[in-house]
């Protein structure tokens, strides 16, 4: 199945809205003026060296980064001025995928995927159980990753790759608007690190929501995604379709360079600069 086309995504409103993005820690930005678009149904891939500023990127789009100056819209939300109660909301549309599955390892794969519909708060009665509704759609997650017949294990009995595809599960338990996944095969052998990243890219064209990936794997990226962003010292350097990029457009991301861990403004000369358009 093709991906959806330049002239589709044009089309459609972005998702996420990200304009002169700041982040700062102890007064040293992290994030130096970030601007980013995702739209529904693409896989953007995010790289950049550690520390580069790919997970505070991330945790910019949902409240968990001290945003010093810049917008991010979220699925109509302003993360910089939520309303009261805003934040839930938001949170419960996101959803997230981590390196290390963040899965309960002694319950079972079912109920892991049910705590998924915990994001939604009012509709789950703690005291009473899951409905038999969210069970059934459980399943059918499950199902949809191709990990049903396990659904009665515990967490803990499954391989890393059968945990991340849970996760995924888990996911979209919450029905996200987006997800977020960082770092999702970098404890996964290459072989399934491939083919959670096909599902989550599956998972991104059929139900028309931007998945945003952070990855270490070159290869990776240019095989799994839509369009790649890549930031250096808190700035984005490269970011084009990934059909029009290649190895070389992306090793000024990993290239060392004397400078301390600022941010650089203008990026280093060294550096890939390499604006491609979508
Ligand atoms: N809570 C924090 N307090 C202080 N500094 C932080 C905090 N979180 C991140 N940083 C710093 O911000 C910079 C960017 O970190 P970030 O985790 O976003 O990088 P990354 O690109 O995701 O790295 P990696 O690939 O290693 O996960 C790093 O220098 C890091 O030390």
């Amino acid at each position: 199945m093709s991906g959806p086309s330049t002239a589709e995504l044009r089309a459609a409103m972005p998702l996420v809205t990200v304009r002169g993005l700041r982040v700062s820690y102890e007064e040293r930005a992290v994030l130096a003026g970030v601007d980013l678009d995702l739209f529904p149904g693409e896989t953007v891939a995010l790289l950049g060296a550690s520390g580069s500023g790919k997970s505070t990127l991330m945790k910019s789009l949902t409240g968990f980064a001290p945003i010093s100056a810049g917008a991010v819209r979220v699925a109509g939300h302003d993360v910089t001025n939520l309303a009261r109660g805003e934040m839930r909301t938001l949170r419960s549309k996101t959803g997230q995928v981590f390196q290390q599955f963040n899965l309960i390892p002694r319950l079972s794969v079912l109920t892991n995927v049910l705590t998924g519909a915990l994001h939604g708060a009012g509709a789950i009665n703690l005291l009473g159980g899951f409905s038999s509704a969210h069970r059934r759609q459980a399943l059918s997650l499950l199902d949809r990753v191709g990990i049903a017949h396990k659904a009665n294990e515990p967490a803990r009995s499954l391989s890393g790759g059968q945990q991340q595809r849970v996760a995924i599960a888990r996911a979209l338990m919450q029905q996200p608007s987006i997800i977020l996944a960082d770092e999702p095969v970098a404890s996964l052998d290459p072989k399934l690190a491939g083919t959670v990243l096909e599902l989550l890219r599956g998972i991104a064209r059929e139900d028309g929501i931007p998945v945003l990936v952070s990855l270490h794997v070159l290869p990776l990226a240019l095989e799994y995604s839509d369009r790649i962003v890549g930031l250096r010292h808190g700035d984005i350097v490269v970011t084009g379709r990934t059909a029009h990029l290649c190895s070389a457009d992306l090793a000024g991301l990993y290239t060392d360079d004397a400078r301390d861990s600022a941010p650089a403004s203008p990026p280093h000369p060294g550096s890939a600069h390499v604006r491609l358009s979508v």
